[in-house]
């Protein structure tokens, strides 16, 4: 997997990919990010594994949409190190669609050279979208503009899918169709996701992986250790739930 390596790097902070990061989708080492001096991350480290499913919790505000620019190189006024696949791709909770632009026109947009309609075609047809690859971005509805936004980041053939709150906006049954499609995504792609979200059973629901943010670091991390599919009321769902509350300070 091909590696982009992006700081800048602060002076003294470490520059060599270690050999272990062939098996990583994502190698962070000490990496700060701040605003006004203040240090939203804080030297933070994390690894992700190739082909694994994270996910990111934290209270507002505590980083972690700036965590997931920083992972999709669209920020890098940073310190410390960011090793990350060069196919990455990022979707986020407003879809972002051009309105001046058909969906297919939509999803090719940003690919290096002219990219056929048939790539477009086939990343709308994996979202079930194929009928709307002619449409006007105002014409969809909610969910299918984020199906469309999907589309756009699976057209890039990520090795690391980024997803900023893809379900947040979404009524609760749209919301319900879209984790099983990201799911079947994710499990027909192979490649690492690092979903971020408020919402814990979702975590619970799809991570192999969750994450606590928390001071500006991962403060809590752990493997979701329950079968797929899962069920809210599957044994072991609810004791995830409440540990999870518990780390966000809820319960
Ligand atoms: N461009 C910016 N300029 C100044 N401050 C910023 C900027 N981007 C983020 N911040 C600040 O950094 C902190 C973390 O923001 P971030 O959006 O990463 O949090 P978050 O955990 O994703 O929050 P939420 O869950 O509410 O979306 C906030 O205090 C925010 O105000």
């Amino acid at each position: 997997m091909a590696t982009d390596v992006h700081g800048p790097v602060a002076p003294g902070a470490a520059t060599a990919a270690p050999a272990s990061a062939a098996s990583a989708a994502v190698r962070v080492t000490g990496l700060t990010r701040s605003f006004d001096g203040r240090a939203v991350i804080d030297r933070l480290d994390l690894t992700l594994r190739a082909g694994e499913f994270t996910v990111l919790l934290g209270r507002s505000g505590c980083g972690k949409s700036t965590l997931l620019r920083v992972l999709a190189g669209l920020d890098r006024e940073i310190e410390g190190e960011v090793l990350v696949p060069q196919r990455r791709a990022v979707a986020f909770q407003a879809p972002r669609l051009m309105p001046w632009k058909r969906v297919w026109r939509n999803v090719l947009l940003g690919l290096p050279g002219r990219p056929a309609r048939e790539h477009a075609e086939r990343a709308l047809a994996e979202v079930g979208l194929e009928h709307r690859t002619d449409a006007w971005p105002k014409t969809l509805s909610g969910g299918e503009a984020q199906r469309a936004s999907l589309a756009r980041a699976l057209v890039r053939e990520p090795d690391l899918l980024l997803l900023d709150e893809p379900f947040g906006a979404l009524d609760a049954l749209t919301r319900i169709k879209a984790q099983q499609l990201v799911a079947r995504l994710w499990q027909r792609r192979g490649c690492a996701v690092l979903l971020v979200t408020h919402d814990v059973d979702e975590a619970v629901l799809l991570a192999d992986r969750v994450l606590v943010m928390d001071g500006g670091r991962i403060a809590y991390d752990t493997q979701v250790p329950l079968e797929r599919p899962r069920e809210v009321g599957d044994p072991g769902f609810a004791a995830l739930r409440n540990r999870l509350l518990a780390e966000l300070g809820v319960l």
